[in-house]
Order: C-alpha cells, then sequence, then structure tokens
C-alpha cells in the first residue's frame, strides 16, 4: 500500500492565527481598495457593502440561479459549505469565494459597462509601469555576456524572486516592498531541476503563473531562454480565467506583459520577440482553465487537465497559492517529504515560492530548527525565505 501522508486543513477561524488575519482584514482592505480605484455607482457600492457585511460576519451564500458556473461551484463543493461561516471551512476555499464574490459585487460576470472589468487592472498595471520594472529590465542587459548556464540561473532566480510580495500581500503589509530577502533559499533542487531540462531538450515546460506584473515578466524571461536556447520545444503557460487574489496573471496581463517587453530598450526586446514569435507560431500557449482559480488542492485536478500535465517534461509551479493547492492546505510536520506531498501530480513538479503562509514540506530538520530558532514561527509567511523544490 502507498504511504499516503495526511495533516490538519488549514481553516480561518483560530484566533490570531494568519488565516483568520487574511479574512477578518485582508480582504476588507481589498474591498476597500477597489472601492476607492473605481468611479462605481451606487448600485456597485451596495453590492460592495453586502460583500463585506457577509464576508466577515456572514455565512456562505448560493450563487444566483442564473450564475454561468453554478454548476462548477456546485462541483466544487457549494452545497457542502452553505450556511457555514467564512471561518469555520476550508480557508483555501473561503478564500477562492472572496474572489468569486468580489467579481460578482463589482459587476465582472453581469451584462452592462462593469463586465468583464478587472477591479485590480489599476493595481497590475501600477507595478507593470513602475521604475523598478524598468531597473529589473535593464538589468538584462548585464546578463548578455554571462554563459548560458549562469544565465539561465540568473533567469530561474529572477523568477523564483519576483513571487517575493504579490499585491495582495502588499496591501496588508506597507513594510513588504522593503523586506531584505533572505540570502539562502530553505531548499533548494535546482540542479534536479536543469537535470530535468537539459539543452537539446524536445519536451514541453507547463508553468502554472502566479502573479501578474513583476513576477509575471521575470517568468516569461525564463520561458523566452528556455524556448530560445532548446531546453524546451513548446511552452505552455497556464493563467486564471478571471481576476483573483489581487495580482493573479490572466491572459489581458500576459499581453500587457509582452508588449511591455517588446517596447522596452535593450535584450528585454529580443526576450518579448522570442516570445512573440513563439506565441504566433504555437510553440507558446496559453491555457486559461477554469481550474486555474478552483478552491481546491492540485490533488482533484480535473480529467483533461491531468491528461495535459501528465505529458509534460515539467511543470513549474509558481508561487504560495500554488503550492498551497499542490502539497494541500494543511498543517504539514515541516520535514514531510515533498515527493510524498506531490506523488498524486501526474508528471515531474518544481515549486519555485516565496513563504507566504503557514504551509510547507521537504524542509531538512537543521534547516527549520535554525528557522524556528531565528525567527519562532514569523519565517512560514513573512515573504523573506524562498524554496526550489523538484519531485522529478
Ligand atoms: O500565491 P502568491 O501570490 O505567492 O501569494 C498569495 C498570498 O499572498 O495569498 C494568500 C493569502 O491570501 C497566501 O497564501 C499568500 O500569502
Amino acid at each position: 500500500m502507498p504511504h499516503t501522508p495526511t495533516a490538519p486543513v488549514i481553516l480561518g477561524n483560530e484566533p490570531g492565527s494568519f488565516p483568520r488575519g487574511v479574512l477578518a482584514e485582508r480582504h476588507p482592505a481589498i474591498i476597500r481598495q477597489v472601492r476607492e480605484a473605481f468611479p462605481y455607482g451606487p448600485d456597485r457600492h451596495g453590492a460592495l457593502d453586502a460583500l463585506l457585511a457577509n464576508c466577515t460576519k456572514g455565512t456562505i451564500e448560493p450563487l444566483p440561479a442564473d450564475a454561468h458556473d453554478r454548476d462548477l461551484w456546485a462541483e466544487w463543493g457549494l452545497a457542502e459549505y452553505t450556511g457555514r461561516s467564512w471561518y469555520d471551512i476550508p480557508w483555501l476555499w473561503s478564500e477562492s469565494w472572496f474572489y468569486r464574490r468580489l467579481l460578482d459585487a463589482v459587476g465582472y460576470f453581469t451584462p452592462g459597462p462593469w463586465q468583464g472589468i478587472d477591479p485590480f487592472r489599476p493595481f497590475k498595471l501600477a507595478e507593470l509601469d513602475a521604475p523598478e520594472t524598468d531597473a529589473e529590465l535593464a538589468a538584462l542587459d548585464d546578463l548578455t555576456d554571462l554563459p548560458a548556464a549562469d544565465r539561465a540561473r540568473a533567469l530561474l532566480h529572477g523568477s523564483l524572486w519576483g513571487n517575493r510580495a504579490d499585491l495582495g500581500f502588499r496591501l496588508s503589509d506597507a513594510s513588504a516592498d522593503s523586506k531584505e530577502a533572505a540570502p539562502g533559499l530553505v531548499a533548494d533542487d535546482s540542479d534536479t531541476l536543469w537535470s530535468l531540462l537539459p539543452p537539446a531538450g524536445a519536451g514541453t515546460l507547463h508553468l502554472v503563473a502566479d502573479n501578474a506584473g513583476r513576477e509575471l515578466v521575470p517568468d516569461l524571461l525564463l520561458v523566452a531562454h528556455l524556448l530560445d536556447h532548446g531546453h524546451v520545444e513548446r511552452a505552455v503557460l497556464h493563467v486564471k480565467p478571471y481576476p483573483y487574489y489581487v495580482s493573479d496573471a490572466t491572459t489581458a496581463d500576459v499581453v500587457d506583459a509582452l508588449r511591455r517587453l517588446v517596447s522596452a530598450p535593450g535584450a528585454a526586446a529580443s526576450y518579448g520577440r522570442t516570445l512573440w514569435s513563439a506565441a504566433t507560431d504555437g510553440r507558446l500557449t496559453i491555457r486559461a482553465h477554469p481550474f486555474a482559480a478552483a478552491p481546491l488542492p492540485f490533488a482533484h485536478l480535473p480529467t483533461d487537465l491531468r491528461a495535459e500535465l501528465a505529458t509534460a517534461t515539467l511543470t513549474i509551479v509558481k508561487g504560495d497559492l500554488n503550492y498551497r493547492r499542490l502539497v494541500g492546505d494543511r498543517l504539514w510536520p515541516p520535514t514531510t517529504p515533498f515527493a510524498d506531498v506531490t506523488a498524486h501530480f501526474p508528471g515531474p513538479v518544481a515549486a519555485l515560492r516565496t513563504l507566504k503562509s503557514d504551509v510547507i514540506t521537504g524542509l531538512d530538520t537543521e534547516t527549520e530548527a535554525a528557522l524556528v530558532a531565528a525567527e519562532g514561527q514569523r519565517w512560514r509567511t513573512g515573504g523573506t525565505h524562498a524554496l526550489i523544490q523538484v519531485r522529478p
């Protein structure tokens, strides 16, 4: 019998816990920011007021009878959680539900003037247009003279640390921008990662993207390098089908990032052109599967997506939320082997993640002890540590 490890699912009801803070403070802050960012009329303000009351004090309510995705949410457990407090059900579920309901409140799915308007777009664009993005793109010129393998490693680290502070994280943590990245990684399987992506590889990379802007740009640069240097023949970029977790990338965000790259000075533009032509000839495809915004762990991948990922040479899973979905949003003992908790995944998988929630696996005993001695449990959520974990 294979060993199937398990641990308590994270809920939002533990007083003083990080998840409870997200439900009780971060979500109201996000409602406030979105409200202030658009000239919504009284109907939208009323709907945002109702959501604020519901998500902090109310219970999970059914979707309207004509909701386009009623069947999906039924499959994803809505009936089981209806009538229960947002705090008492799996945190992963209530967070996804928040973004789904926020989009309802701003009219994203309703025929009318606000249909399809991304409520997070002003924040995403501000980041893409920021001087820091210019500086990051200009730094690519310095990589040009490096041997290709060193450039690849630098781009891998760019993609990893690009995850450091997503916009949702920054809304409730004013110091997130100024935090120094810890020098070391808490786990580093990058040698295994490179062994799965040798030069002259003929396979397909799947990259499950996380945030737009300053995370997506380095993700795209890494993909461009891997395509350009023949590590893979094709790449598939998985994005969200609708705005989610404030800064998660959608197709529109990929377009913005690509346009930013091709119009940049210096080396950045040639990465952009590589990607643009790969998209044009089918070597780079974008996928926005509904399951990308599902409130469930990847152990519940639907059949079509499971079959697709089974053919991948490697799937790179970016970011904190995708890590939670990959290993299961549970309070694992930190030394639980990463290979055990990802055994369900249909092919080789790599996680690139900065640590922004309680979930962690795959640490060795010494690393965990050193982190606890230095920081108590703050290292789990502070966004200053990172990992590269691979299950071949
Ligand atoms: O997936 P990302 O962008 O790296 O992080 C998402 C995040 O900010 O949102 C969750 C709390 O809302 C946490 O899992 C994590 O801190």
